[in-house]
C-alpha cells in the first residue's frame, strides 16, 4: 500500500493492480477530488443542531427500519472494539451504535453523527464508497485514502430504494475485527434486512410478490420482493426481486408484470396468502412465491402528482388510495411531465387516444421531444412492453427507405442481406411504428405506404407473399404538412390517415417549466441523486448555501438565469447537449455547473442575451473566472466568511475577476493547484488569466 500510495503522489495515478478495481477508482476520484492523502480531509464540519434534527426527519423511515436491526446486529459483535454506523444517501452520518473505547477513537477521525463521509471529504472509505460504487465492500487499514484513517476497518453495504435508488448505507467500523470477511456479511445482511422490512411496510396497497428458489427461504433476508399496482404495473422491489425477475430499475412504474411472465394478475391475486406457489419463469426456472393482497382502505379520491415535482424522481406510492380505484404509479407520459401546462395538454390528449386505434401526429420545432413523446405514449399505452420502432425518414438514403421499411426478399438488389429483412413495419408488429419527420418520405413510398396502412399488410421488396401487421402508428414533423400537400409534395391522402390527431409540443422557450426540465435531464448525465446532491443536506454548511436562488439545480444562480431567458433554436435537444458537456466538462470536485462550463459559442451565445454582458470582451475568461469565484461553494463560503466580495462598483468583469484570482492566490501563498481548485477553474486557466493580466 505504501508503494501504491507513492506512486500516486509521483504519477498522480493509481498503480494499475496495487488495489480491488472499486477501491482503486475511489482514490483516482478522491485524487482527482483534490484531496492530499496526508491531509485530515475536507470535512466542512459536522450537521448539528436543528439542521441535524432536519437530516433525521427526512431519514425518518430509514432510521425506523435501520435501528432495530443495527441493535440486533450490535448485539452479537459488542465486545469487539467496533460501532455500527447508519449514514444518509450523502454519506452523512445519522446514527452509530457501538463499543465505548472505538466509539472515542473513531470521534478523533470525526466518524461521528453529522459529519460526512462523503469521498470528496475523506477519500476512499467504505461509507462513502459504498455509496459511489452502489455496492457492498470494505475498506481495510491502508486502503484508506487518508493516511490518518488506516487504523479503521470498515464493511458497508448501501440500503437501496424499492427503486434502486441508494437510501443509506450500514457500516460495521472496527479494528481488525471489522477487516474479517463475516463484517461484509453482516453489514450486508443488515443492509437487506432494513429494505426488506420497510418494503413490506411501505407498500400496503399495493400487491407484494416474495420469491425464492425454495420455499423456505421465504420471509428470510434472502427472499426477493416485487412490488406491483393493482393493475400489475411494476413499482419496484428489492434488488434480490428484481434479479430473480430480470427486472431493471428502469421497468418501474411502465412494465406491466404479465406481459413479462406471462402470468395473469388475476390468477396471481387468486393465490394470495395461501401456501407458498410454484412460478416458473420464461426460462423455464422455477421460484417459489407468496403473493400479498393490498390492505383493505377506505375509498379516497386518486392523489394527484404535484406539477413540478420532478418527473423523473421516483413516485411515492399512492397513500391513501383504495385498493379498487387505486391509481398506479405514475406512467412513462406523467414521468416525463416537468410542469409545463402546454405540454400537459398535449399528454392529455395524446393519453384519451392511446386506447384507441386513432394515429397521433405529433408537431413541433426540431428537438422539442416529439421522439421521446411518442416513446412515452407507446409506454403508457396498451402496447407498451411491444416493440416501439422509430424510423427517421429523413435519415435514410431515399434508395433505401423502402427496403428499409417494407423489408425484401433474399437477394432482392444488390448489397442486400442474403437472408432478405423483414422490414421496420413488421418489426413493429404488435407495438407501435413511429415514422419520425415524415414530411420527408418520398411521393413513391407514400403510396406503398398509404396502402400498408390500409390494408394492413406488407408485401417485401421483391416479391413474397404479403404479410399482416398490426401496429399503432405515431407520426412527427417539424415541417408545416399541410404546405406540403397544398404544393403535391405530400399525398392528400396519406395526410389524413396519419393524422387522425395532431397534437403539438411547445418550443423550449414557450415552456414554463425550464428547472424541472434542467433537473430531469442533468439527473440523466450525473447519475442517481447527483444532481439532487448538489443541494446536499439543505442547510447543511457550505454547498447548499451557496447554491441559493437556483432551487435543487446545481447550477449558479447567474449561469441559471442566463439558460432561462436564453431562446433555445434547438430546443431540449440543445438543452440536453449544453448540460451534457457542461457535466463532462465539470470536475469531480465542482457541485455546481458554472460559466466556466461551458463551450465559447454557448457563452457567447448566451451572453449575446445578458441585458448587463452585451458589451463583454467574448473570450470569457475573465467572464467565467469571476462567475466561479462568486458562485463556486467555497468561494462563496469564504466571501460569507468576511473575505472579499466583489460590490457593484469594483470595476469590469475582467477586473473583478483578475482581483479574485490574486487574492485567491494570496491566501493559499501562490499555491496554484490549491487556488484553481478553490476557485473551481483548471489549472491551465490561472496561468491562462495571469498571462492575460500581465
Ligand atoms: N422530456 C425530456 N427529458 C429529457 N431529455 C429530453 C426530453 N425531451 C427531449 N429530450 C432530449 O432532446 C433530444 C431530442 O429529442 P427528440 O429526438 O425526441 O426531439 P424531436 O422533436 O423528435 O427532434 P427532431 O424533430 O429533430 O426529430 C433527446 O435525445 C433528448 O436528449
Amino acid at each position: 500500500m505504501q508503494q501504491a500510495r507513492r506512486h500516486l503522489l509521483e504519477q498522480g495515478v493509481v498503480l494499475p493492480s496495487a488495489l480491488d478495481d472499486r477501491l482503486a477508482r475511489s482514490w483516482q476520484r478522491s485524487w482527482n477530488a483534490g484531496l492530499a492523502p496526508d491531509s485530515r480531509g475536507e470535512g466542512q464540519g459536522p450537521v448539528t443542531g436543528p439542521s441535524f434534527a432536519r437530516l433525521l426527519q427526512r431519514n425518518a423511515q430509514l432510521l425506523a427500519f435501520a435501528r432495530p436491526v443495527m441493535d440486533f446486529i450490535y448485539r452479537q459483535v459488542r465486545g469487539h472494539h467496533s460501532m455500527l454506523v447508519l449514514a444518509d444517501a450523502h454519506s452523512t452520518l445519522m446514527h452509530t451504535v457501538g463499543d465505548d473505547g472505538f466509539l472515542d477513537q473513531a470521534q478523533r477521525v470525526a466518524l461521528r453523527c453529522g459529519e460526512s463521509w462523503h469521498e470528496r471529504e475523506r477519500g476512499t472509505n467504505a461509507i462513502g464508497t459504498a455509496v459511489a460504487e452502489r455496492t457492498a465492500l470494505q475498506v481495510r487499514a491502508g486502503e484508506h485514502y487518508l493516511a490518518q484513517n488506516g487504523f479503521l476497518h470498515c464493511s458497508a453495504a448501501p440500503v437501496f430504494t424499492a427503486q434502486g435508488e441508494v437510501a443509506g448505507v450500514i457500516d460495521i467500523s472496527g479494528d481488525a475485527f471489522a477487516s474479517q470477511p463475516h463484517a461484509l456479511v453482516l453489514a450486508n445482511s443488515a443492509a437487506r434486512m432494513v429494505e426488506n422490512s420497510w418494503l413490506k411496510s411501505r407498500y400496503p396497497e399495493h400487491v407484494r410478490i416474495h420469491l425464492h428458489p425454495q420455499a423456505e427461504g421465504l420471509d428470510t433476508p434472502a427472499e426477493g420482493i416485487v412490488v406491483l399496482t393493482t393493475e400489475g404495473v411494476l413499482v419496484g422491489g428489492n434488488p434480490e426481486g428484481m434479479r430473480m425477475l430480470g427486472l431493471s430499475t428502469g421497468d418501474c412504474f411502465s412494465l406491466r408484470l404479465e406481459d413479462r411472465l406471462q402470468h395473469r394478475l388475476a390468477k396471481l391475486l387468486a393465490q394470495a396468502g395461501k401456501l407458498p406457489q410454484a412460478l416458473y419463469l420464461p426460462d423455464g426456472e422455477r421460484l417459489h412465491m407468496r403473493v400479498h393482497r393490498p390492505e383493505p382502505r377506505v375509498l379516497r379520491p386518486a392523489p394527484r402528482a404535484r406539477p413540478n415535482q420532478p418527473a423523473s424522481a421516483p413516485s411515492r406510492p399512492a397513500t391513501g388510495a383504495s385498493p379498487v380505484a387505486a391509481p398506479e404509479g405514475p406512467d412513462a407520459l406523467a414521468r416525463c411531465d416537468t410542469g409545463d401546462s402546454l405540454w400537459q395538454r398535449a399528454a392529455r390528449q395524446a393519453r384519451r387516444l392511446l386506447h384507441t386505434p386513432v394515429p397521433l401526429l405529433i408537431l413541433g420545432e426540431s428537438g422539442v421531444g416529439k421522439e421521446v413523446f411518442a416513446r412515452a405514449c407507446h409506454d403508457s399505452g396498451p402496447r407498451a412492453g411491444q416493440p416501439f420502432v422509430a424510423i427517421n425518414c429523413a435519415a435514410i438514403p431515399e434508395s433505401l427507405i423502402e427496403a428499409e421499411l417494407f423489408g425484401y426478399a433474399p437477394g432482392a438488389y444488390t448489397g442486400a442481406q442474403r437472408s432478405g429483412s423483414p422490414g421496420r413495419i413488421r418489426e413493429a408488429d404488435g407495438g407501435t411504428l413511429f415514422l419520425d419527420e415524415i414530411g420527408h418520405m418520398p411521393v413513391l413510398l407514400q403510396t406503398r405506404l398509404l396502402r400498408v396502412l390500409q390494408e394492413r399488410q406488407v408485401t417485401p421488396l421483391g416479391g413474397g407473399p404479403p404479410a399482416g401487421v398490426d401496429f399503432a402508428l405515431m407520426s412527427a414533423t417539424h415541417a408545416a404538412l399541410d404546405e406540403a400537400v397544398a404544393d403535391g409534395r405530400f399525398r392528400r391522402d396519406l395526410y389524413y390517415r396519419i393524422n387522425g390527431f395532431a397534437l403539438r409540443l411547445p418550443a423550449l422557450r414557450e415552456r414554463s417549466d425550464f428547472d424541472a426540465l434542467a433537473l430531469r435531464i442533468l439527473r440523466g448525465f450525473m447519475g442517481p441523486g447527483e444532481a439532487d446532491e448538489a443541494q446536499g443536506p439543505a442547510d447543511a454548511p457550505g454547498a447548499g448555501k451557496a447554491c441559493e436562488g437556483a432551487g435543487a439545480l446545481p447550477v449558479a444562480p447567474d449561469l441559471l438565469a442566463a439558460l432561462r431567458r436564453y431562446d433555445w433554436p434547438g430546443n431540449v435537444r440543445q438543452l440536453s447537449s449544453v448540460l451534457q458537456t457542461a457535466c463532462a466538462l465539470r470536475e469531480p470536485h465542482e457541485a455546481f455547473i458554472g460559466w466556466q462550463h461551458l463551450a465559447d459559442d454557448v457563452r457567447e451565445a448566451l451572453r449575446r442575451h445578458e441585458p448587463g454582458l452585451a458589451g463583454a470582451g467574448v473570450e470569457g475568461v475573465g467572464y467565467d473566472t469571476a462567475a466561479a469565484a462568486t458562485t463556486h461553494p467555497v468561494a462563496k463560503e469564504r466571501a460569507a466568511a468576511g473575505a472579499w466580495q466583489p460590490g457593484p462598483d469594483t470595476g469590469s468583469l475582467k477586473q473583478l475577476s483578475h482581483q479574485v484570482l490574486q487574492r485567491t492566490l494570496q491566501t493559499v501563498n501562490g499555491n496554484v493547484s490549491e487556488a484553481a481548485r478553490r476557485l473551481g477553474i483548471s489549472r491551465q486557466t490561472v496561468y491562462r488569466r495571469l498571462r492575460s493580466a500581465s
